[in-house]
């Protein structure tokens, strides 16, 4: 089946609404079928050459609908065809099967009639049934089958258990059978008090039912010999108060004995399931941040203190702030007052300043929320004038300032081309671009510390958190420049002219914009723009210098469901401001220098040059990878080379951090977690989320459910730390202090509220921070169906992480797990280029099943075209960005010679 035409062929074809074709036709080329994280499966249509001519226009692979010939055949219909494998397709399997048949019902009656119509009697009494419908209910073949069957258990609050009985059965003969007041719930109870199976088990209510079976005549369980089943409560809104809440604790709460024991706490019992849900940390509890700031003054650490009262503020946590500041100043001010040169009011002012200054760094401050103080301070008014002059007097390190002297060749061209534009004030682009370890930040540093001794502004940002907090005063593009998130906001920011912002963006000197090449290019667009508008001049960017870096060899901008064109498109490359940047390349890797032979391994695989063997596939080195003998225990080999004693790691965290294990899915990093953290020695602290539904009616009907979602970029919903194991932020809680989605931190305390940990990694190793629950919310349809907020520590364990996440970082020792292969450009090249040497990388790749002797193959996915439309000369050939690749294809001219004779 073929869809289309549409598009400009066919303008006015049904599917075309503004100008696009609603279903995204046509369709991308692919050797192979692949299905992404998050994205729709892209299905295997190969370039050919073949087509077919519709309405006279000729259609290719790219325009055909998913289809399978052998249905098509069998039914004589119109049958489309989707892979079936992800967990929100299986939705439409219901759909179509609930949605029953076409049917209509009409009723005819006279004018001025007022014969009532019962409309569900006409339904029961004429519903209509196809002939195999009624054929298979006179043969009484089942109708429906669950597999494995659902136990629904029923929750009910102490003597409120639900009693049937026949329309003429005495009430008392009911009451006075002890069966009656028997139910699932209170026989649970009955069976872990008693039973020893049960005991042993520990069992929470829900996974009862997969061990033990339900007898309804006699009303009690026994050990389940045969059958898998699944266990689910039924459901309870949260309107209906206590018998929610008790739910809520029979959901986590394992081998209860009694409505009582739900409710006990140590020796105690607490008054109402809500009062024992919120002690469990269950709940949000309306004191949290009260409980939360008690528990961390315990530890006199006033700094900490300090920033976890900040970040209270800037989550919208602390209920009145007023009374909280009031509190726990005293345990916030501490240091100072020690100081005996300081006197109360300045110890006051210290203690204002230190919150505040934190705050501006989050772009906040604490003029915006209720708090008085004895003594005038300023804020507001002056929070953009502070940052312009911490930017102005920013502090350069003698290292960086001597740095100019140890910059290599093609290092000392590139600083100084950037500093002649500088000096001359002309202004101009620049793109720095080398693999990693060519010593890109180490130039970027270099005329930061240029620009800054001479008391001028340099404005240094980047695309992650991560990368922001490698540069001296680095932000994030976005928080630094207001840039709008959504690629389809083509507003140019919210920077008013008149603010002191702009005044210090007009001011500054320099930009520099690390990690370009994994920035959506409408940011940069929007930067373009901006500066233009703020500089009143037409110029590239407003005739600033503005010096951007990557490297394409590494991950690209992500777009969600986004294919390879759409990458390609979003990349800076395809920028209207690319043919006008001057490009300088580096090219000495200055960090595996010991090793040249991995370094230009790594080359090979950076720019798609190892040779491929079969659909993408090259062959690892033997010295590289772990032969795959199964499952577990090559899983365990590779744990042993990446950590080689967990519990040398207890004894000296930060000799082990820089070690992970990088796979390209998140469900593979939480698998390593789970298990790394219970192999870890000490006591585990578990932490569980409270998931609630953006639109609050959903509540009970969705939140088994919720707690069971795992979504890339939330913490899970039972987080499991132990105290010295390592953990990764994954929030930019303020990147200033080196708190960015990314950072690797140290466990040092596990509080009920609040997780005391040290920055492990970075230029603000060591650094002390109390990071507090925090609501994380999920509103992206294509993450999770459901909207909701996850209340949780924004951590999560950092034995294993996603290749994504690691790009930017440098590890000791790096295990690479492949239990599927990577999936976009650039994915390999970043999860080996993380290491310094070949001895200090190993990788684990599961072969396909069947191909067991197959040892060491696996998919290195690079996008040449990128490195084509990366190569400034090819621009005034070609015009149209997006349309390169075709457009030198056309003239067989392929990427590596188009390459080798650009160089
Ligand atoms: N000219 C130099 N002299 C001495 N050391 C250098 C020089 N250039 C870079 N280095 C060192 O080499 C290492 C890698 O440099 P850097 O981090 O700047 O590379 P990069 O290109 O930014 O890498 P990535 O892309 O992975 O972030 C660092 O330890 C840096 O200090």
């Amino acid at each position: 089946m073929m869809h289309g035409p549409c598009g400009e062929a066919c303008p006015t074809n049904v599917c075309m609404r503004d100008g696009q074709c609603k279903n995204h036709y046509p369709k991308e080329f692919s050797d192979v079928t692949i299905h992404a994280e998050g994205a729709y499966p892209c299905y295997r249509r190969r370039n050919n050459g073949q087509s077919v001519r519709v309405h006279n226009i000729p259609l290719d692979n790219r325009w055909v609908i998913p289809y399978c010939p052998y249905l098509l055949a069998k039914f004589d219909c119109h049958i489309n065809v989707e892979i079936c494998s992800d967990i929100k397709l299986v939705k439409y399997l219901y759909k179509y099967i609930y949605k029953g048949h076409d049917k209509a019902s009409y009723q005819v009656t006279t004018n001025g009639s007022d014969d009532t119509y019962d409309e569900i009697q006409a339904y029961q009494a004429a519903r209509y049934i196809c002939a195999p419908e009624a054929m298979w209910r006179i043969f009484a073949f089942p109708m429906s089958e669950i597999c494995p069957p659902v136990i629904a258990l029923p929750v009910h609050l102490p003597d409120h258990q639900p009693l049937r009985f026949g329309l003429h059965q005495p009430l008392e003969q009911v009451l006075q059978n002890p069966l009656s007041s028997k139910t699932m719930l209170t026989e649970f109870f009955y069976m872990n008090s008693h039973d020893p199976d049960a005991k042993r088990l520990k069992l929470l209510y829900k996974e009862f039912p997969e061990n033990f079976v339900w007898n309804p005549t006699q009303r009690k369980w026994s050990l389940r010999k045969k059958q898998t089943v699944v266990g689910r409560l039924s459901t309870v809104s949260p309107f209906e108060g206590e018998r929610y809440f008790e739910r809520l604790l029979l959901m986590h709460v394992r081998c209860p004995t009694s409505f009582d024991s739900l409710r006990s706490i140590g020796s105690g019992i607490i008054g109402s399931f809500r009062d024992a849900a919120v002690f469990r940390g269950l709940l949000e509890s309306d004191d949290y941040a009260d409980n939360c700031l008690a528990e961390a003054a315990f530890y006199q650490m006033p700094c900490s203190l300090r920033k976890l009262f900040a970040l209270l503020l800037v989550y919208g946590i602390c209920g009145s702030p007023q009374s909280l500041w009031d509190k726990y100043y005293v345990s916030m001010s501490e240091d100072f007052s020690r100081t005996n040169t300081l006197n109360a009011s300045e110890v006051l002012r210290r203690t204002i300043m230190t919150i505040d200054n934190f705050l501006v760094s989050m772009d906040r401050s604490l003029s915006e929320f209720s708090l008085h103080f004895p003594i005038a301070y300023n804020s507001v008014r002056n929070r953009i004038s502070r940052e312009y002059e911490f930017e102005q007097n920013m502090y350069v390190s003698e290292e960086d300032r001597l740095s100019v002297n140890l910059l290599n060749t093609h290092q000392k061209i590139a600083y100084k081309k950037v500093v002649s534009r500088i000096i001359s004030g002309n202004g101009g682009a620049f793109f720095v671009d080398g693999p990693g370890g060519t010593g890109k930040t180490f130039l970027y540093r270099a005329l930061l510390a240029f620009v800054r001794s001479r008391n001028n502004i340099a404005l240094a940002v980047a695309t992650s958190g991560v990368a922001a907090s490698l540069l001296p005063g680095g932000r994030t593009a976005h928080s630094r420049f207001k840039l709008p998130f959504n690629s389809e906001d083509k507003s140019v920011g919210s920077v008013s002219k008149q603010s002191s912002l702009a005044k210090m963006i007009v001011e500054a000197e320099l930009i520099v914009w690390d990690e370009a090449t994994m920035a959506n290019r409408y940011s940069i667009d929007a930067l373009d723009k901006m500066l233009q508008d703020l500089c009143d001049c037409r110029s590239l960017f407003g005739g600033k210098v503005v010096l951007f870096g990557g490297d394409f060899r590494q991950t690209l901008p992500i777009v969600v469901r986004g294919g390879r064109e759409a990458m390609i498109a979003a990349s800076i490359v395809s920028s209207s401001i690319w043919s006008s940047v001057v490009k300088l390349r580096l090219h000495e890797n200055m960090r595996a220098k010991e090793d040249p032979a991995f370094v230009s391994y790594l080359m090979r695989i950076g720019n798609g040059e190892e040779p491929i063997l079969f659909d993408d596939n090259i062959a690892i080195p033997r010295s590289l990878y772990i032969p795959f003998v199964n499952a577990e225990e090559s899983l365990n080999q590779l744990i042993d080379c990446v950590f080689p004693s967990l519990l040398d790691f207890r004894m000296d965290p930060y000799s082990f951090i820089n070690r992970a294990i990088l796979t390209p899915k998140n469900d593979c990093v939480e698998e390593i977690n789970d298990l790394l953290i219970n192999r870890y020695p000490g006591v585990a602290k578990e932490y569980v989320s409270f998931n609630s539904t953006i639109d609050s009616t959903q509540q009970g009907e969705y939140e088994d459910y919720l707690n069971g979602v795992s979504v890339g970029g939330l913490p899970p919903h039972l987080l499991n730390l132990k105290v010295n194991s390592p953990i990764m932020l994954l929030r930019n809680l303020n990147p200033v202090e080196g708190l960015c989605n990314g950072t690797r931190l140290i466990c040092k305390e596990l509080g009920d509220n609040f997780i005391g940990a040290e920055i492990a990694v970075g230029e603000f190793k060591g650094n002390h921070v109390f990071i507090p629950r925090i609501p994380l919310e999920c509103t992206d349809k294509l993450k999770c169906p459901i909207s909701f907020k996850r209340m949780q520590f924004p951590v999560r364990p950092c034995f294993a992480m996603t290749i994504n996440k690691a790009q930017g970082q440098t590890l000791d020792y790096v295990g690479v797990y492949l239990r599927q292969p990577v999936f976009s450009h650039g994915q390999l090249y970043v999860a080996l280029s993380r290491a310094r040497n070949s001895n200090s990388v190993k990788i684990l790749i599961h072969p396909v099943p069947g191909k067991v002797s197959e040892q060491g193959l696996t998919k290195n996915i690079v996008y040449p075209e990128i490195f084509m439309l990366a190569q400034g000369p090819f621009f005034f050939v070609c015009n149209v960005q997006e349309n390169a690749y075709s457009f030198l294809c056309q003239f067989n001219l392929f990427p590596c010679c188009i390459v080798s004779s650009c160089v």
